[in-house]
């Protein structure tokens, strides 16, 4: 096996590396021929139960892309089957449940994860990987707002209408909401560095649809918990979230490693405005689909912020599409590997 490669770790920490690391969300997915291959067979949890196929999905962009870190494979709605939800994960759509959350009673029914009965097959996986990988596994969970849209919703949104009235009609119901779910992220998270996760990632896709105000009142107290407990295991913790430029003066004061950028705050705009964690991120996935020169361009321009110093590792700022093409991202990934290393010797 090759020696272990600990260049994301460091760069979590916030210390020097030899290079930028990179690994991109969604980096086990669709746009792999492979992975197509193996999900005709199976739906999407049902690959989830199977620890030796979460395994080999996972390995498989780290052995394809050469990228500096894993990603467990499994969802953020992998949990949440165990509480009571009743969720499938629709091809094209996402996630979907049929018994959504609309009233008190709904959260009052909601139970509690017991993480060594309830996702035995993702820790298998993990333990299975820590034997096979020469990169670092990163573990992950939704954030409750996130997962919470999806209850209450029953499905993907634009909006969160009704996500965001019950916050403001119900406080009380929406506070016991988030703390089941605060408890269930913490426990699942736990259970995943106990298990051989050597960072965690806490996916907050959609909290950026709220104000800054909103976010301080109904979401920052769970996060302060779930954080906080999180920072005893001793592994870097990630806080990603889709269009959070209002809200990354809350995250700064959070005691998170790294802070997830997408594409619409730049590298320079986030550390201007005081943000001192390591950042992570941001080219824009809908980029992928165009020119290697549009891409080159692009990816230049972020690596330039990046590098300006230590604590910086190259991500997209959302999931990669089924679309892209396997090829552009083994050339991104060279690319980004052999001009931070060109940058950081002279
Ligand atoms: C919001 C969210 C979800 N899931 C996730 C998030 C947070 C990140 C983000 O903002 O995208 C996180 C996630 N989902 C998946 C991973 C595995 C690890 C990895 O990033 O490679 C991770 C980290 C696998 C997956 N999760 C899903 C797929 C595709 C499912 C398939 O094979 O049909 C994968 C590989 C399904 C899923 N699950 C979810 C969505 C929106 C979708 C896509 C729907 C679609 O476009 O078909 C919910």
């Amino acid at each position: 096996m090759k020696p272990f490669n600990d260049v994301f770790l460091r760069a979590c920490r916030g210390e020097e590396t030899p290079y930028v690391p990179v690994w991109y969300m969604r980096q086990a997915g669709r746009y792999q021929p492979e992975y197509r291959a193996i999900r005709k067979k199976y739906t999407f949890f049902e690959m989830s139960e199977i620890p030796e196929v979460c395994a080999e999905v996972t390995r498989l962009p780290v052995e394809q892309l050469g990228v500096d870190a894993a990603i467990l494979f499994a969802d953020i709605m992998t949990p949440l089957q165990h509480i009571g939800i009743d969720v499938e994960i629709k091809s094209g759509v996402g996630p979907v449940i049929s018994n959504p959350i609309r009233s008190k009673r709904d959260v009052d029914l909601l139970g509690e994860i017991e993480p060594e009965k309830d996702v035995h097959t993702t820790l298998e996986a993990i333990r299975l990987l820590r034997q096979q990988l020469s990169v670092p596994l990163i573990g992950f969970a939704g954030a409750p707002f996130t997962l919470a849209s999806y209850m209450i919703e029953g499905g993907p949104s634009k909006g969160y209408h009704m996500t965001k009235s019950m916050m403001h009609a119900d406080p009380k119901t929406w506070r016991l909401l988030m703390e089941k779910l605060g408890k269930m992220t913490i426990d699942y998270l736990k259970a995943q560095v106990a298990a051989g996760a050597q960072a965690l990632q806490v996916f907050d896709s959609w909290v950026g649809s709220v104000n800054a105000q909103d976010y301080q009142t109904f979401i920052l107290p769970i996060m302060e918990e779930i954080v906080s407990e999180l920072k005893k295991t001793g592994v870097p913790l990630i806080y990603f979230g889709i269009g959070t430029g209002h809200l990354l003066n809350e995250w700064n004061k959070l005691p998170v490693d790294v802070i997830g950028l997408d594409w619409r705050t730049s590298i320079d705009q986030a550390r201007n405005m005081g943000i001192t964690k390591t950042l992570q991120g941001n080219l824009d996935p809908s980029l992928l689909l165009a020119s290697w020169e549009a891409i080159e361009k692009n990816t230049k321009q972020i690596l330039d912020q990046g590098i300006k110093k230590p604590g910086y590792i190259f991500n997209l700022g959302h999931g990669i599409f089924p679309d892209v093409q396997v090829e552009t991202l083994q050339k991104l990934t060279a690319y980004v590997h052999k001009y931070t290393q060109v940058q950081t010797v002279k």
